[in-house]
């Protein structure tokens, strides 16, 4: 075995001890990457390289692992982060955490557990579980290993051949998964996988008609919500959306289909540019080298409900059940702490909040010019759980048991049965602060139905949309929305007397055009006095004196001035 770093961080990882084809010690592996490399020591060259190939040059796959470089994290220091919350709602079902096990092939050749052992891990650490159409075991095996109440959704690919994919779809209603991931990311065959050609490579037989009334006949298939799986344009997403799909799965296949095709960030960046109203028509799910918690944040910042993980799962199986188990720990440990760290401890709040990363970097390198004046993505576009489920259960209860088991995560299991009250309180405190809006939901049921991923009252108050006039006009009431600095920046917030949409712009103030001035308790307080003040456009907040302005005047940076302008 040659363990060289393979373009991986060095994070220190001594691999001298190691004998070439024997796992080496669990207890050695502390990140996500310690898994590839002690996959790489222990499969045949051939199975390793199957998990790790990808199209052509891979110069995909190497920008999916290096993307995260070019984005920075604001931190914020004022917050009150005692209280972590990682539970969010996929598809309307409750999870413990916002990312899952993605569908990937065979993981048989990693262990004779295979697929069982995901199912398995997914269950103790509530998380949800995709498992491939081309898994090494069956579709009855995966399903009737669930636990009791386990949600799990199946992927399925656009086979040529209709009858072999009806019968599949139907025993995936009958083996009791919830939603169908289907893939569409390759007509015809899968990618050339250089890396595998080696080894022999293999042949698939999806079909090469992709069009939508082929996708749509096969969505009339099954009774099963259906997902696009393998969009990598932000002209598919829209398309996606117009044709009803209730969530899309942005995905390049990890690189394994085509080479020089774009990365999840920079096809969100392009969805934020050409068609931000779909992030209030469906969920959007997420992935591609998503290795740490700090790639899962910027994807959920950028509007992702949830992100997927597809090779470490993999690489993690070589050690079954425990290797998956200690790989999701690993990554909700990083999550907490890098949530608490950066001043925004629940992670509905993270949903659609660009104003926590920088990704002007990239915004110039893809389109030339940065996509707003400042720093974050503009208009932030709050995605919210819109589909609503038709499930009644949630993942194991068994979930804290478990976690709480492990030294890795017994802060895990701690933060995450007090969430309720944090997250509860965290809304009231700022819902206007990005998805903060379902932490409610959420939080709420901890245990039980998510079907009510009930969220819309909130939610609407602090929600952008073109599409969503209604949203606005069904806001909650006024007084259990608030917006503060800096948490709210960049967030539309709707919940004054009338209902008028502001985007909060921490910092700015536009300068001249003062119609009034006026003392107030709060920021909210003097947002809301604008809404209900005609000729009112925007506002300046310096400290208790809230200046209504009737005209926009040019922007400019005042630090200590809390700004909101009218958008419609
Ligand atoms: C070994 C392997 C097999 C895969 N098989 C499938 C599959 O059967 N169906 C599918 O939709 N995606 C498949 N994928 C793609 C994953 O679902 C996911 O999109 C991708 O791996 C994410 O990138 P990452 O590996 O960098 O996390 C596979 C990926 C790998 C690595």
């Amino acid at each position: 075995c040659t363990i060289d770093q393979e373009g991986l961080p060095d994070t220190g990882l001594d691999t001298s001890s190691w004998t070439c084809g024997t796992a080496p010690a669990i207890s050695n592996l502390v990140c996500a990457n310690d898994f590839q490399f002690a996959a790489k020591n222990t499969l045949s060259g051939a199975d390793y390289a199957y998990y790790r190939t990808a199209a052509l040059d891979e110069i995909t796959y190497n920008n999916n692992m290096h993307i995260w470089e070019k984005i920075r994290l604001n931190g914020y220091t004022f917050a009150d982060v005692s209280n972590v919350n990682l539970k969010t709602s996929i598809l309307g079902y409750q999870f413990q955490a916002p990312f899952f096990i993605a569908p990937a092939a065979y993981a048989g050749k990693a262990n004779s557990g295979a697929e069982t052992n995901f199912v398995k891990a997914a269950a103790s650490e509530g998380l949800l579980y995709v498992p491939s159409i081309s898994s090494s075991q069956s579709i009855e095996t995966i399903g009737s290993a669930a636990a009791s109440g386990q949600i799990m959704f199946h992927q399925e690919y656009i086979w040529s051949d209709l009858s072999r994919l009806q019968d599949e779809l139907s025993r995936m209603e009958a083996a009791g998964f919830k939603a169908v991931f289907l893939t569409m990311d390759n007509a015809g065959t899968s990618g050339i996988r250089t890396r595998y050609m080696r080894y022999g490579g293999g042949a698939a037989d999806h079909a090469s008609s992709f069009t939508i009334d082929a996708i749509n006949k096969i969505r009339s298939m099954t009774k099963l919500p259906v997902v696009a799986k393998g969009l990598k344009t932000a002209v598919d997403v829209k398309k996606a959306a117009d044709i009803g799909f209730p969530a899309v799965y942005i995905s390049n296949h990890g690189g394994r289909q085509v080479d020089l095709v774009p990365t999840a960030v920079e096809i969100l960046l392009e969805v934020h540019r050409d068609y931000p109203e779909v992030f209030s028509k469906m969920e959007i799910y997420c992935d591609g080298g998503v290795r740490r918690a700090d790639h899962i944040l910027i994807l959920l910042a950028l509007g992702c409900r949830a992100v997927g993980l597809g090779r470490s799962p993999m690489y993690a199986n070589v050690y079954g059940t425990s290797g998956v188990t200690k790989l999701i720990q690993i990554l909700k440990l990083e999550l907490q702490t890098e949530m608490a760290n950066m001043g925004l401890a629940d992670v509905n709040q993270w949903h659609g909040n660009t104003s926590f990363i920088n990704t002007r970097q990239v915004e110039l390198e893809l389109f030339g010019s940065p996509l707003s004046d400042d720093t974050h993505v503009s208009p932030t576009v709050i995605p919210k759980p819109l589909y609503t489920g038709s499930g009644s259960s949630t993942v194991s209860s068994a979930t804290s048991s478990t976690s709480s088991s492990s030294s890795l995560t017994s802060s895990s299991s701690n933060t995450q049965t007090s969430s309720s009250s944090a997250s509860s309180t965290t809304s009231s405190v700022s819902s206007g602060g990005g998805g903060g809006s379902s932490s409610s939901s959420s939080s709420s049921s901890t245990t039980s139905s998510p079907s009510s991923s009930s969220t819309p009252t909130t939610l609407t108050s602090s929600t952008i949309s073109s599409s969503t006039s209604s949203t606005s006009t069904s806001s909650a009431p006024a007084s259990t929305v608030s917006v503060t600095c800096p948490t709210s920046n960049n967030t539309v917030y709707a919940g004054g007397p009338n209902g008028k949409q502001f985007l909060i712009e921490c910092g700015i103030d536009h300068v001249g055009g003062d119609l009034k001035s006026q003392s107030v308790s709060s920021f909210t307080a003097c947002i809301n006095l604008c809404d209900s003040t005609a000729g009112c456009v925007d506002v300046s907040l310096s400290g208790s004196a809230c200046y209504l302005k009737k005209s926009l005047g040019a922007a400019k940076a005042a630090g200590g001035i809390q700004g909101a302008k009218l958008i419609s």
